[in-house]
């Protein structure tokens, strides 16, 4: 049998002079070491994708993070930093792509922005900027640390008890992750279910409630992979439920 399909979103940006398309390594390698599937990188197309095209080769969906943000007006507000990179051809194809793939029952995993995304895409809302919000931590990185610090353990969040991440990791309580965001959830969407908080109780994971495998996650599950045995025992579920959705069409 062949591998699951991954369709990978990517991200529109300038790479020199030119326009491109484009996906970090590390979340193409989480899908082939962590999920054991097949990536295929979407391009950010907007309204010129083909959803109906993807979605029927499709048998599961990685959201990739991402240092451009959301537009706040797909959650009816008005941009504060216009200094902050945005991706409107990655809105643009995302938002439509995950409501059909939910609605088709494909799986999904989604990592920072592909998080945020998924919250947006369902009636949510985001804070644009968490470290300004009474009471919320800094969540963002050092941008002048090494990678490996950048990408190293920030803080601790708590599980929810008997929740599916948490029966994922084997019923732990509580994992420390990394941290590299400044946005967050502010108002969850409808339907979806809380699987972890940070200490400040911004939510930093969720599943979709009555969906096969629909999970996002706030940290980068992706960075190191393979020396990450919380971050394989969730790809691999992830791929689990890509095979399983397979086997069904
Ligand atoms: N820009 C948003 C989303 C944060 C995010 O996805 N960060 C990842 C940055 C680089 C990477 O892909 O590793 C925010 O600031 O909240």
């Amino acid at each position: 049998m062949r591998r699951p399909i991954v369709i990978v979103s990517a991200c529109r940006q300038a790479v020199g002079v030119h326009q491109c398309h484009t996906a970090q390594v590390k979340y193409v390698d989480a899908v082939v070491r962590g999920a054991d599937c097949a990536p295929l990188i979407l391009p950010a197309l907007g309204e010129a994708t083909d959803f109906d095209a993807v979605l029927a080769a499709a048998d599961g969906i990685m959201l990739t993070g991402s240092p451009s943000n959301l537009h706040p007006s797909h959650y009816a507000q008005d941009l504060r930093d216009p200094g902050l990179p945005q991706d409107p051809a990655r809105d643009a194809t995302t938002l439509p792509l995950i409501r059909a793939a939910l609605e088709r029952g494909i799986p999904l995993i989604a990592v920072c922005r592909g998080f945020q995304e998924i919250n947006v895409a369902l009636g949510g809302s985001l804070h644009q900027a968490v470290q300004e919000v009474q009471g919320m931590l800094d969540h963002r990185e050092d941008k002048h640390a090494a990678l490996d610090a950048q990408y190293g353990p920030a803080h601790s969040v708590a599980l929810t008890p008997g929740g599916r991440l948490s029966t994922m990791l084997g019923g732990a309580a509580t994992i420390d992750v990394n941290s590299l965001h400044g946005q967050g959830i502010a108002r969850l969407a409808p339907g979806l279910v809380v699987e972890a908080v940070a200490e400040d109780g911004l939510v930093e994971a969720f599943s979709v409630a009555g969906a096969g495998f629909a999970l996002g996650v706030q940290w980068h599950p992706e960075w190191r992979i393979t020396d990450n045995a919380d971050a394989m025992r969730m790809f691999a579920a992830f791929g689990q439920a890509c095979r399983a959705y397979q086997s069904t069409t």
